[in-house]
């Protein structure tokens, strides 16, 4: 069997080969050369620190190394060394306190040299600033000094007038918020809340297509309901307004589980495409009991079309809708496919210390690498976040890849991202991080117990 080297050698001209060595060396597209800035507007309690948390999650997910500003958490450092009641009371925020106007406008200078800093060094290609925005000459300066520094910026308007959504956010969120830890009773937080808003009214100006017709932006009108897009440039900014146009608010859970145990698993053999065992099939049973028990009535299930997988969701198929996605398929181990590990260790010494070395960029020789299963498993996220509840049945290495995106977890974590046989997981996204259970069973004495944990 000619290693794969040589193939490669052999088959690419001399132009391809260069091409290829200049695209590895310096990058496919602007995504890379240019840094992009994503600059939040609107008013409190319109879910910015909501899209720029979960769209950074997203882009870290897709490999744009990306990280929020959030003026909001500078001011408090800043009104820690002089008033902590600064952000709890609304007439901090009035346009006609002078100090308060100070404390605020250093906090934004102190986070946009933090972002630069960030962009500069190399170390991240997308700064997300995380603040109201809702003035005409505050954005006009950040465009200035983003220029500058030649980072593109891209500007997401959140626009809400739909009060049962302003009041979710303002329960939901803002009276946890550090500003009233301690300070305040919840509702003393949100009447204070609500003044706050009003402050801020005062001095709104949304964007508007003829004034800021030379800026790049999205306005978000009612959680996503509507759209309003305008002048969008490059790969960044396109990827961020696909991502914002699938999102939703609303409450669901997807549950993630690995198929049950195979008579590969019982030989130590890793990939290949190999049925149940009996304990395995206990598992699949199990599983139909425990959704019966949930009462989950608009459940999908989606399935991987590997045998193991198959048969594990058969005997759900009577109850729920079942979808076979190839995307779902485990990781192709390549010329290791059907081997023990340490068949593997024996053989190819030199790729077990490379999978070590970097578990996450390793590509089996003839098969694929974590990093080719999270791109083929983009669109499975793209359509988990426009569904609603979801079981997915499937293998080890992609659930690494779908919990990494859903936990946050960085890239060179995800690999090891525990994911044993017979243990389902139920993930319930909320607003700024995702609750997870984890359930397990147990084929020899045939029950079920239950770990759950809530993730950072
Ligand atoms: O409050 C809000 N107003 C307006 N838009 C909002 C929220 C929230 C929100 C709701 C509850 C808690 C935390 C955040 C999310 N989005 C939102 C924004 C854009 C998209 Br695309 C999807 C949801």
């Amino acid at each position: 069997q000619t290693p794969v080297r040589e193939l490669r050698e052999t088959k690419l001209s001399d132009t391809t080969k260069r091409m290829v060595a200049h695209s590895e060396e310096h990058g496919f597209s602007d995504q890379v050369r240019i840094s992009n800035v994503i600059v939040m507007v609107g008013l409190p309690a319109r879910g910015k620190t909501y899209i720029s948390k979960k769209l950074c999650r997203y882009l870290n997910w897709i490999g744009l190394k990306t990280k929020v500003f959030n003026v909001g958490e500078y001011r408090r450092t800043e009104a820690n060394a002089t008033d902590a009641l600064h952000g709890a009371n609304a007439s901090f925020f009035s346009p006609d306190n002078e100090e308060a106007l100070r404390v605020r406008a250093e906090s934004a200078r102190r986070a946009m040299e933090d972002m630069v800093r960030y962009l500069d060094s190399g170390q991240g290609h997308v700064a997300i600033f995380d603040a109201t925005n809702t003035t005409r000459e505050r954005r006009k300066k950040l465009v200035e000094f983003c220029e500058a520094k030649r980072l593109r910026c891209f500007f997401i308007e959140s626009v809400c007038d739909d009060p049962k959504i302003i009041e979710s956010n303002v329960t939901d969120v803002k009276v946890n918020s550090p500003d009233y830890k301690g300070v305040m009773t919840a509702e003393q937080a949100k009447e204070d809340f609500m003044n706050r808003i009003e402050q801020y009214k005062r001095q709104y100006e949304p964007l508007d297509e003829v004034a800021d017709d030379e800026l790049s932006f999205i306005k978000v009108i009612n959680a996503g309901r509507s759209f309003y897009v305008h002048n969008v440039i490059g790969h960044v900014q396109s990827r961020t307004v696909y991502f914002l146009t699938n999102i939703h608010l609303l409450p669901r859970s997807i549950f993630l589980t690995r198929h049950g145990e195979s008579e590969y698993n019982a030989m130590n053999r890793i990939g290949g495409d190999a049925p149940l065992t009996e304990r395995g099939r206990r598992y699949a049973v199990a599983l139909r009991d425990f959704f019966i028990l949930q009462k989950f009535t608009d459940l999908k299930i989606w399935c991987s079309q590997k045998i193991r997988a198959a048969q594990t969701a058969e005997e759900l198929k009577s109850l729920f809708s079942t979808e076979y996605w190839k995307a779902l398929d485990e990781i192709d181990a390549g010329i290791c496919e059907g081997l023990t590990y340490d068949d593997i260790l024996q053989r190819y010494p030199n790729q077990s210390d490379d999978r070590e070395r970097d578990k996450y960029h390793f590509r089996y020789p003839s098969g694929e690498s974590y990093e080719d299963v999270v791109s083929r498993l983009e669109p499975v996220i793209m359509e988990l976040e426009r569904q609603g509840n979801i079981l997915a049945v499937s293998h080890q290495a992609i659930i690494r890849c779908i919990l990494a995106y859903f936990y946050d977890r960085p890239l060179n974590e995800l690999p090891y991202i525990d994911v044993p046989l017979h243990s389902l997981v139920k993930l319930t996204p909320r607003a700024y991080h995702c609750d997870s259970t984890v359930y397990k069973f147990d084929p020899d004495t045939q029950t079920w117990s239950e770990e759950s944990k809530q993730l950072p």
